[in-house]
């Protein structure tokens, strides 16, 4: 919609017919987007090569799990001159690859013009027009110029960043910590636990981020911060809804299953927990979070544990202490 908006005949590829034939006949996405009419210079299709040829600029926004098989579908119609950006906040799992480092390897094109779009955006207030702030990153500052020029609109204000890494590792991380906020929330504790699990999060974001050789300023902005306090404060989030859940006493089967639709933070859990060990970072948040997902530890005992650890410098490993 927001391309749409400034006047791109957009092309929106589905592997869902159903959901194709309803955007193209009714204007309208029910099952994620409710009420929400859809521009009419916005199409779609279940041909990739229909949706692909001739285009400007590609938006990726598949999910984590499903990005190399998309990118592999849409490689044979992409060109050099095309400007490529993603949505997508998450890792490969197994690989624990980026999804830049995803797209790169599949669309075999230059990593440092490919662009990352983050920040706090819900999509059901995106398509309402509600005022929303992102960036766009990339190496090449001419690419994140090019994605700013064609996605700043009135009500999406978009910035700018030449740190790809920071902001992926950001949208990434910040759902496992939403997912923490969840448990926190159903769990009944207060706001004092919520502000400490986002800014303890966000501590933790930052090590990873910057042993990946990302610039901890990134951090503290929309990618970091930003996204922390829509992902970790508003029901909107499917993060922030699974942990609640979660609290309640719900299976993680049980939970995804309700959810039908993608709850990024449990398979980052997974990558970042392998990814504090390659990279030697104390994620003791993740730790906990990895425990509650895949070993079947009780929510309250890992409030417990992170509660009990032992004493810390606040910036530690982060900035020298005086
Ligand atoms: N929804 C948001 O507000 C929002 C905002 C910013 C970023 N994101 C990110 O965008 C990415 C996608 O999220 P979403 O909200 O669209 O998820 P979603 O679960 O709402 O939709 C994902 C869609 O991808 C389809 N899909 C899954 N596997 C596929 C495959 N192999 N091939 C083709 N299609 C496949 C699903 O059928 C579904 O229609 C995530 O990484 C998410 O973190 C979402
Ligand atoms: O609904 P969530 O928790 O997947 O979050 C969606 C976006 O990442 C918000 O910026």
């Amino acid at each position: 919609t927001v391309l749409a908006d400034n006047g791109y005949d957009v092309h929106i590829w589905s592997r869902n017919e159903e959901q194709v034939n309803e955007i193209n006949e009714h204007h309208t996405n029910k099952r994620f987007l409710q009420e929400a009419v859809l521009p009419h210079n916005l199409k779609a299709t279940t041909d990739m090569e229909e949706a692909i040829t001739g285009a400007e600029l590609v938006l990726f926004v598949a999910t984590s799990a499903s990005m190399r098989e998309v990118a592999r579908k849409a490689s044979p119609y992409i060109t050099e001159s095309m400007l490529i950006i993603h949505a997508t906040k998450g890792f490969e799992t197994g690989t624990l690859k980026r999804m830049t480092t995803v797209l790169a390897e599949e669309l075999k094109t230059d990593p440092t013009r490919l662009v990352v779009l983050s920040g706090p955006s819900h999509a059901e207030e995106v398509v309402r027009r509600q005022p929303t702030t992102v960036v766009v990153a990339a190496e090449n500052m001419e690419a994140a110029e090019q994605a700013q020029d064609a996605l700043i609109t009135q009500s999406f204000r978009v910035y700018t960043n030449p740190d790809a890494i920071g902001v992926e590792v950001a949208g990434a991380i910040k759902n496992i910590i939403a997912l923490g906020a969840g448990l926190t929330d159903g769990l009944g504790f207060g706001d004092n636990a919520k502000s400490a699990l986002i800014t303890r999060g966000l501590s933790e974001i930052t090590r990873l981020g910057m042993a990946m050789g990302a610039n901890p300023l990134t951090f503290s902005g929309l990618a970091g911060v930003g996204d922390l306090i829509v992902t970790c404060t508003s029901t909107l989030s499917r993060n922030w809804r699974a942990g609640s859940m979660l609290a309640k006493g719900k299976s993680l089967d049980t939970v995804l299953a309700e959810m039908g639709m993608v709850v990024e933070g449990v398979r980052t859990t997974s990558a970042a927990h392998e990814l504090s060990q390659t990279y030697g970072v104390v994620m003791p948040i993740t730790e906990q979070l990895y425990k509650v997902l895949f070993e079947g530890k009780e929510p309250r005992k890992a409030a417990v544990d992170l509660m009990g650890r032992g004493r810390k410098h606040e910036m530690e490993d982060i900035a020298p202490i005086q």
